[in-house]
């Protein structure tokens, strides 16, 4: 079974009601589409208005608490994404690493709390610019993505709903975020293949379907290149997916066809 291409929008701090307006024209476009799967994330504050808005693409979270609920100040659980009519959250983005000091440990038990809540969840995994020049990049990330993966147990197959439904990894190269520079295909094509190994150790052959995303100053330019790269699922998006011309562009590269 091999899923369509996968192309997620992450608005991260950013998005107004205004901003929906763009959300409305991207729904709009992709409900004329087939084969390709679309998401866009907006920020907790727009996702139950977004969600009224839209009836082609999922609609997810940023980040989730690992508890149902409780006394955590400022944070949002899984089951209350779930609740606002989300259908995906996104977990262990660089920014949450860094910016709240997230571990591998706790994005592993973030994604497993998504998945116990019934969203399906996006894990995000890469190195940094030393990293990178120091030749560890494929070792830091393969480490990264092991220990930041849900276990076999909470990402199994529920009912009818295969791995790969509820699962898809994000390699988002830090230094490529925001900065216009973009890896070589060659060194996306390597890090896709030694992040697939890693999704098939941990789950069998179960692992081979789950898309594997490439994020990092994706733009409509440079889409269809990354997303012809072999082993490239999909695409996560941040600045581009703000604006329903330049993410469709994207979507468009994705092999995006007309639906009839
Ligand atoms: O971090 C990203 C998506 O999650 C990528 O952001 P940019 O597309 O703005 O580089």
């Amino acid at each position: 079974m091999s899923l369509s291409p996968y192309v997620v929008g992450n608005w991260k701090m950013n998005g107004v009601r205004a901003t929906l307006a763009e959300a409305r024209a991207i729904d709009r476009a992709v409900a004329r589409l087939t084969g390709v799967e679309v998401g866009l994330a907006p920020p907790f504050t727009l996702i139950a208005a977004l969600r009224e808005a839209v009836t082609a693409i999922g609609v997810g979270g940023q980040d989730c608490h690992v508890a149902a609920k409780g006394a955590h100040t400022g944070d949002v659980s899984a089951a209350m994404l779930a609740d606002a009519g989300a259908d995906f959250v996104i977990v262990g983005h660089s920014e949450r690493r860094a910016d709240h000091g997230e571990s591998d440990a706790l994005v592993r038990a973030k994604a497993e709390a998504a998945l116990a809540a019934g969203l399906s969840v996006i894990v995000c995994v890469g190195e940094t610019e030393a990293q990178r020049d120091s030749g560890e990049a494929e070792a830091v990330v393969s480490r990264q993505l092991d220990a930041s993966l849900p276990s076999g147990e909470a990402a199994g197959e529920v009912g009818e709903v295969k791995l790969a439904e509820r699962l898809a990894v994000a390699y988002e190269p830090v230094w490529a975020i925001g900065t216009g520079r973009v890896p070589s295909v060659a060194d996306v094509e390597a890090m896709h293949a030694a992040l697939r190994q890693r999704l098939v150790a941990a789950y069998g052959e179960g692992g081979s379907d789950v898309r594997v995303l490439y994020g990092g100053s994706v733009n409509p330019s440079n889409a269809a290149e990354l997303l012809s790269t072999p082993g490239v699922g999909g695409a996560l998006v941040g600045g581009a997916s703000l604006s329903a011309e330049s993410f469709m562009g994207i979507v468009a590269a994705a092999g995006a066809e007309p639906a009839d």
